[in-house]
């Protein structure tokens, strides 16, 4: 394998000397009180090792990235049952888009939009008497780190401000896709995307999935290894909404980000990589996490293609 922490210092120099682009998402007040000049990286191989650079221990709001734990909560629940409440195609729309779900009946065209995740908690409502603190049990868990928790303060002014999430859940609730109480439902919802982490956390916490459904460091199995893949899969054709083709083409690895300005990236059977950095392009994906993991990948050779 390539010198992992060599590569890493060198892209991270690369990036950090280019134009910080970009904008601190501002529609959750409490995302846009973060520094900018965060920057932050950590690699964990399928071996344990991690590398990283920059504001790595840094915790910050995944936000989305959470999507992807609590499909694979749902998913080592249900299993197939899940796609009769969803699908798994990309959408080709913004993540907080409204407009595909009257057309297809209120039934999300994936589980990593936002109409798609708060389907899935409503599934973690149908399941768990207590939802939130299953999933905060469940990351807890997966990753073998106690410490992470939810910010309240981020959920918080999420729920102050979360219009369009409120638009969404009621409105696949009309067509009879949502089960639960409403209000029940978006607080899991909004406390899923307050979840705190840092690079080395996150990294660490996604390792199951570069080692077919299996913890790395903890040697849990968290999902079957067909059901990694389909998330990988899932994260490949959606994990960046509209711009999930110029994901691939640059980067080329299964990842998702979140408007915290994370991103995580795993190459199946080597490695996961986390990225941070606060700053979003207009479709809301990280500016230099972005470019951070496509001269990476590109220094590497190693993708999925
Ligand atoms: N892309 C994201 O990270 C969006 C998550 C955010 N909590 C929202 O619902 O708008």
């Amino acid at each position: 394998m390539f010198d992992c922490q060599d590569v890493l210092n060198r892209t991270y120099q690369r990036v950090l000397a280019m134009e910080n682009k970009g904008a601190v998402a501002s529609y959750i007040p409490e995302l846009a009180k973060v520094d900018p000049a965060n920057f932050g990286v950590c690699i964990t191989t399928k071996t344990g090792e991690q590398f990283h650079c920059g504001n790595s221990i840094t915790p910050f709001s995944i936000q989305s990235i959470a999507k992807v734990l609590s499909l694979s909560l749902a998913i080592s629940h249900q299993g197939e049952k899940m796609w009769e409440r969803m699908d798994f195609e990309p959408s080709g729309s913004s993540f907080n888009s409204l407009v595909q779900l009257e057309t297809e009946n209120g039934i999300p065209r994936n589980p990593l939009i936002n109409a798609g995740a708060i389907v899935v908690c409503d599934i973690l409502c149908d399941l768990f008497e207590n939802p939130k603190e299953e999933l905060l049990n469940y990351v807890r868990k997966i990753s073998g780190i106690k410490s992470i928790s939810y910010n309240l303060e981020v959920a918080k002014s999420e729920r102050l401000t979360g219009y369009r999430n409120y638009a969404l859940l009621n409105f696949i609730k009309s067509f009879g896709n949502i089960k639960n109480d409403c209000d029940t439902v978006i607080d899991v919802y909004f406390h899923l995307c307050s979840l705190e982490m840092n690079c080395v956390e996150l990294s660490k916490t996604f390792g199951f999935l570069a080692n077919r459904g299996k913890q790395i460091i903890t040697n849990t199995q968290v999902v079957k290894p067909s059901q990694a893949k389909r998330i990988n899969a899932i994260m490949q054709t959606c994990g960046f909404y509209d711009e999930a083709g110029e994901f691939a083409f640059r980067v080329g690895l299964p990842g998702k980000s979140g408007v915290g300005g994370g991103m995580v990236a795993v190459l199946p059977d080597a490695y996961t990589i986390a990225t941070w950095s606060p700053k979003l392009n207009k479709h809301g994906n990280s500016y230099r996490g972005m470019k951070f993991l496509e001269y990476f990948t590109d220094e590497t050779q190693d993708t999925v293609f």
